[in-house]
């Protein structure tokens, strides 16, 4: 069962179309608290996911060099505004001891986190974060860029600016060539 109470959700979105002037009863907005609740259903299904999970199976594969997983399309919410922010993110680890993962559970670890309230700092850092954890791998290396709805549609209303934010980890904290090499695979399309 869904730990998302979505009977709740559906009379909080009731609530703001009143306070916002609307008729939640005219025909139009009758379904629509139904249809944000499922929403949110989907889009914070994260919450109660542990990324750490996917990486449960491993496969003894003997491959200590770089493994990049690389546009990994996700849509997040901010934390402050509950509006999309969205872009991709790149998953680079190098293995140790044979724990390499399967290359989807990367995408979708990415997918769990994302699907949060969140900041894209602590996207970035979760991420790196559980695969030190789960893998405990030589390094690892997650960059993330996006673009924040709350700073195009509103506030500040810059549209095209892009976030870029990156966490790193082990080996790649003191090699830069191993960074610069990341960033320029990441920028090869
Ligand atoms: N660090 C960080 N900040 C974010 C992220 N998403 C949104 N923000 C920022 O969170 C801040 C919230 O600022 P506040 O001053 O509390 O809220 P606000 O009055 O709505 O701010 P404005 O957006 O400047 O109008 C804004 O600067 C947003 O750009 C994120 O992922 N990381
Ligand atoms: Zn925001």
């Amino acid at each position: 069962m869904s730990k998302i109470n979505k009977e709740q959700i559906e009379y909080a979105v009731r609530l703001i179309l009143e306070a916002i002037g609307e008729d939640p009863n005219r025909e139009g907005l009758l379904e629509t608290p139904k249809r944000v609740a499922k929403m949110y259903e989907e889009v914070f299904s994260g919450l109660h996911q542990d990324p750490k999970e996917y990486f449960n199976t491993v496969f003894g594969e003997d491959h200590e060099e770089l493994v990049l997983v690389k546009d990994i399309p996700f849509y997040s919410m901010c934390e402050h505004h509950l509006v999309p922010f969205f872009g991709k993110a790149h998953v680079a680890y190098i293995p140790k001891g044979g724990k390499v993962t399967g290359l989807s559970k990367l995408a979708r670890a990415v997918e769990a986190v994302a699907r949060r309230p969140q900041l894209q700092e602590r996207i970035t850092s979760t991420i790196a974060d559980s695969i030190v954890e789960s893998l405990q791998p030589h390094g690892v290396m997650v960059v993330v860029e996006a673009e924040h709805m709350c700073m195009t549609m509103r506030g500040v209303k810059k549209p095209g600016s892009k976030t870029v934010t990156s966490a790193v980890r082990g080996c790649f904290l003191n090699d830069d060539a191993a960074r610069s090499e990341v960033l320029s695979l990441i920028r090869d399309s």
